[in-house]
């Protein structure tokens, strides 16, 4: 396929997405099982179009002061191409399968927008209800802080200490351009896709089948360390789901102690076994029912709660949820996440702590959940968090938002998803 039939299809998909409010991955499969012509390089391209189109969807919109699927399309590829007109009419001419020539009204509309700076609220790209919210969170940063939710993501990998070393992750993956990340110690990272390519497909190598890494992203990695397992203890993750940081905390405790991986959705727990097995982690055990954590009141040195939340820091991997979010959904979501803290903090013994992790960058689900649960459980209190990244990355040079009730990690401060952690501590010993 040429650049003008990838944009046809990137149109397609996104009228799929919008009118049928689906989601994206399902929009962009079905689409590459109904056209099985499409080669991997067309597929890359256009989903490359379509998530860029998401990312920036107000932007795009601005640029033709249109909001269709076509429209979008054709203004984020604008955007993305340093709002080269002339290279998207070449690719519209002469191709069967492209969208129609620009209209004299969109010309009109682009030339109109071509001196113009872009208002702040298109820049941020983010649905209206949630701007009070983030303004609230970022102060006067929102609109860079928004920008950076938007950019394209890198891949993140960890190197598993249970099989090896970072540096031979990095040297193992070079000719993907893989780097040591600059916060999380055993991260690695592959840089953001340029133009329509797409990330290695890394699953199918030597070096994943043999468990020297994972995928994670950064943040992801970055809160598993704050968590702070240490070999021999006994350690719950209530939110396992497919076992990232139940991973990461095994690694972390070199197999020795307990980890007790629980999720409330025994489906979501499925990936664990295989992933346990080719991580060799021998000290997971599953829990599929709640009722095996009858009786444990009091013995956990960390309770592990990556909380079910809003996704709103993972909002560059996964845009469409971005518009798909609302309001009430943030509601049940505070509400689900401050159950969970309660019905956990019986389990976690005297001296022990919770470690309350979010993917969010909503103060709801992340500093006032933690200064709710504080008010309703006078047995806990907070760690202090400055000297608490200050001893996990001594090294690490980058800006990154700390207060007493947490620390916040996002893509324009520390070059990660958007993520949230506060260390409770139990009171006693
Ligand atoms: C953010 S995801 C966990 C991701 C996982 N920890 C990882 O690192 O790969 C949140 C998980 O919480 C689970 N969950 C939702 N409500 C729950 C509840 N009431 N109790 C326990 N787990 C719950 C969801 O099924 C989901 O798997």
């Amino acid at each position: 396929m040429r650049l003008g039939g990838r944009l046809g299809a990137a149109i397609e998909v996104l009228d799929d997405i919008e009118t049928r409010h689906r989601p994206a991955a399902d929009a962009m499969r079905d689409w590459g099982l109904s056209h099985r012509f499409a080669g991997s390089g067309d597929r890359a391209a256009v989903g490359n179009l379509v998530y860029d189109a998401l990312r920036r969807r107000h932007a795009a919109a601005w640029l033709l002061d249109d909001d269709s699927p076509r429209a979008l399309i054709l203004g984020s590829f604008l955007l993305e191409n340093g709002l080269n007109v002339a290279a998207l009419e070449e690719a519209l001419a002469g191709d069967p399968f492209a969208p129609a020539q620009l209209s004299e009204r969109e010309r009109e509309a682009l030339a109109g927008r071509k001196d113009s700076p872009m208002p702040d609220t298109v820049r941020a790209n983010v649905p209206e209800w949630c701007l009070p919210l983030l303004k609230q969170v970022f102060g006067e940063a929102w609109v860079e802080e928004c920008a950076a939710l938007c950019d394209r993501p890198p891949l993140d990998l960890r190197a598993n200490t249970l099989k090896g070393t970072r540096d031979r992750v990095v040297k193992a993956l070079a000719r993907h351009g893989a780097e040591p990340t600059r916060i999380a110690p055993q991260g690695v990272r592959i840089p953001p896709i340029e133009g329509y390519g797409r990330h290695p497909s890394l699953q199918g190598t030597e070096a994943f089948q043999r468990g020297w890494f994972e995928v994670q992203d950064e943040g992801s990695q970055i809160v598993a360390e704050l968590a702070g397992a240490e070999p021999g203890m006994q350690v719950l993750d209530y939110c396992a789901g497919a076992g990232g940081k139940t991973l990461a905390c095994s690694a972390r405790m070199q197999n020795r102690g307990q980890i007790f991986a629980f999720d409330a959705d025994p489906q979501r727990l499925m990936p664990i076994h295989e992933r346990i097995r080719r991580a060799g982690c021998r000290n997971v055990q599953i829990v599929f029912s709640q009722e095996r954590l009858v009786g444990m009141e009091g013995q956990f040195d960390l309770v592990l709660v990556d909380a079910p939340c809003t996704g709103s820091g993972t909002w560059r991997r996964r845009p469409d949820a971005k518009w798909r979010l609302s309001a009430q959904r943030l509601e049940t979501r505070v509400a689900d996440q401050s159950a969970i803290l309660d019905a956990v903090s019986p389990l976690v013994k005297p001296g022990g702590v919770i470690a309350y992790i979010t993917c969010s960058i909503f103060e709801e689900e992340n500093g006032r959940q933690v200064e709710a649960f504080l008010r309703r459980n006078p047995a806990f209190e907070l760690a202090d968090h400055d000297a608490l990244w200050r001893a996990r990355f001594p090294h690490a040079s980058v800006p990154v938002r700390i207060s007493a009730n947490g620390i916040t990690l996002t893509p324009a401060t520390t070059d990660t998803d958007g993520f949230f952690f506060a260390m409770l501590g139990r009171r006693g010993h």
